[in-house]
């Protein structure tokens, strides 16, 4: 497996693999790595030659300052679990690499209205952060296919609107949600959960399953009522959103008849903010 840290050192590797007709796969991440991204390698192994990881701090896509201080980087164990899964190569770009100019760069990626709702609203410039690095990630390796996980449901909507800005024709390939055996979506960030906080956490999958488990009983919002009340009374644990929305604008749904639902959730379980997801139909 080899490791770049400049763009130039990458593409010089993918130049020679691309000209024998090789096919691409890029895994961005942000390192901490857990079963979740390794199943990102699997699925791009799946679909194409080359894998290529990136792992960057992104810091544009931070809106605490803390969050982004004590985010893990963990960076040994990240290595030797791309090696065992088989990933062909590491891109590790400093900031400067990526930001050379600094990380205030003054431009703009029409996004649409859902960049503001969920996730936009709460992390206010979040998305512009993500497809700002993602689009540099994209110039940098120029994959023929991109994976990103479901977890983020959000992030890959904004992603698929910034490729048709730029007229990119990368393929996107939304990968499942990895789990813990207990529900618990797999997240770099649950490692900042006490024992109890990681007890606490299991409020968001167990709302999520209880919408999509009881969604022929009740209207759209008595499940949502229902569902929100899982988090009264849990000490620490403070619910941002949870909402059933339409997958294609983020909106809050209007009738269950509509084709493309999904119920999402944020919350912050101790100090952690964690999201969730699942998709109705
Ligand atoms: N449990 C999971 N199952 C599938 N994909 C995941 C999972 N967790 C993260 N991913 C995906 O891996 C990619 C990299 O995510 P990232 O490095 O931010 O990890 P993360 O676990 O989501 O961390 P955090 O949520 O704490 O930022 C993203 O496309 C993300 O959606
Ligand atoms: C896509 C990404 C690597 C961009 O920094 C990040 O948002 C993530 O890990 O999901
Ligand atoms: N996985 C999403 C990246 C973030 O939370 O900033």
């Amino acid at each position: 497996m080899e490791i770049f840290k400049t763009k130039s050192a990458l593409k010089a590797f993918l130049k020679p693999l691309k000209a024998s007709g090789k096919k691409v796969a890029l895994v961005p991440t942000m390192g901490a790595l857990h079963n979740g991204h390794i199943s990102l390698i699997r699925l791009a192994q799946e679909n194409a030659d080359i894998i290529i990881c990136s792992i960057f701090v992104n810091p544009t896509q931070f809106t605490d300052p803390k969050d982004l201080e004590k985010y893990p980087r963990p960076i040994e164990h990240d290595l030797a679990m791309l090696e065992d899964a088989g990933c062909h190569g590491v891109f590790m770009p400093g900031v400067k690499e990526m930001y050379p100019y600094g990380a205030d760069e003054n431009w703009y990626v029409n996004l649409g209205n859902a960049e503001f709702l969920l996730e936009g609203e709460f992390r206010k410039g979040h998305y512009q952060g993500v497809t700002q690095i993602v689009k540099k990630l994209f110039d940098a390796v120029e994959p023929d296919i991109a994976m990103f996980g479901q977890k983020d449901f959000q992030q890959v909507l904004m992603i698929k609107k910034m490729l048709t800005q730029f007229n990119l024709s990368i393929s996107i390939i939304t990968c499942p949600i990895i789990r813990e055996a207990d529900g618990l979506a797999m997240s770099s960030r649950n490692i900042h959960l006490s024992a109890t906080d990681r007890q606490h956490a299991l409020v968001l999958s167990k709302s999520l399953q209880f919408v999509v488990d009881h969604f022929d009983e009740y209207s759209l919002r008595e499940l949502e009522e229902k569902a929100m009340s899982f988090y009264k009374n849990i000490d620490g644990v403070e619910l941002d959103y949870l909402t059933i929305a339409n997958g294609d604008t983020l909106k809050p749904a209007q009738s269950k008849e509509e084709n493309n639902l999904v119920v999402l959730v944020a919350a912050k379980v101790g100090s952690t903010r964690l999201i969730d997801n699942m998709i109705i139909k």
